[in-house]
């Protein structure tokens, strides 16, 4: 009879598992902590989240509502201590929740502008980071009377547009799946297809 491979005798009782094979498993299947959603201010990054996270049973967390919850709101941070301020909150809360294994498989959304920061972008290496991919003629009605992001002051779609081309090619080089999110495609179809490439990437979730 030829010897039984790896798996036959994993499968044939506890006492039996090949410790080759269970070391072989566990690192394929190593915690890659959260999914990460990036891309430009109003692209739907947190809505999107939010709807995996009640429609296809994923955890949510999202850095600006975590921020906002401790230090108050994004524009009073910006306004009191600065943009370079809330980049260093920023970059501490993202650390934090890519270090917590309570996110592992969760969909974290991100602001737009994170990625934009060395340290994220380095603590980003190896994690599953999904861009979503959006056109000016989109968005711009979402932006139009702009009071919550300082960014996009004083006039919200020339800054969006002048925003988006200083921060494209960060986005493209981060992503591992880029869901396009232009002409207003319905979140629940967009949520479909980034379940399907969450899987793909992970081989199952
Ligand atoms: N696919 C979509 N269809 C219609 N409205 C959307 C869609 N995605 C986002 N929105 C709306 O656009 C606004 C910005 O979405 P949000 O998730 O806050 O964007 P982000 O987190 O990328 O800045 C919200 O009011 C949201 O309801
Ligand atoms: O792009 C940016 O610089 C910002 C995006 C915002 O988040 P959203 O992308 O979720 O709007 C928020 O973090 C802040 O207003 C700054
Ligand atoms: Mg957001």
């Amino acid at each position: 009879m030829p010897p039984k491979s790896p798996l036959e005798t994993a499968g044939s009782g506890d006492d039996r598992l090949d410790p080759v094979l269970v070391r072989s498993l566990s690192e394929h299947e190593a915690p890659r902590g959260p999914i990460v959603l990036i891309g430009p201010m109003a692209a739907g990054k947190s809505f999107l989240a939010l709807h995996l996270a009640k429609f296809h049973g994923y955890k949510f967390v999202d850095a600006d509502q975590l921020i906002v919850s401790r230090h108050g709101v994004i524009s009073e941070i910006f306004e009191t201590y600065g943009e370079r301020y809330f980049r260093d909150l920023e970059a501490d809360t993202i650390a934090e929740v890519l270090g917590d294994p309570e996110y592992e498989g969760a969909v974290f959304s991100v602001g737009g502008g994170a990625p934009m920061t060395p340290r994220v972008r380095e603590r980003l290496a190896g994690h599953r980071v999904v861009y979503l991919r959006i056109d000016a003629e989109t968005v711009a009605p979402r932006i139009a009377g702009n009071t919550s992001r300082p960014m996009l002051r004083p006039d919200p779609v020339a800054r969006w547009t002048e925003i988006l081309e200083q921060r494209r090619e960060t986005y493209e080089a981060l992503a591992d799946v880029v869901i396009d999110a232009s002409g207003d495609r319905s979140i629940a179809d967009m949520a479909r297809e980034l379940d399907g490439a969450v899987r793909g990437l992970t081989g199952d979730r």
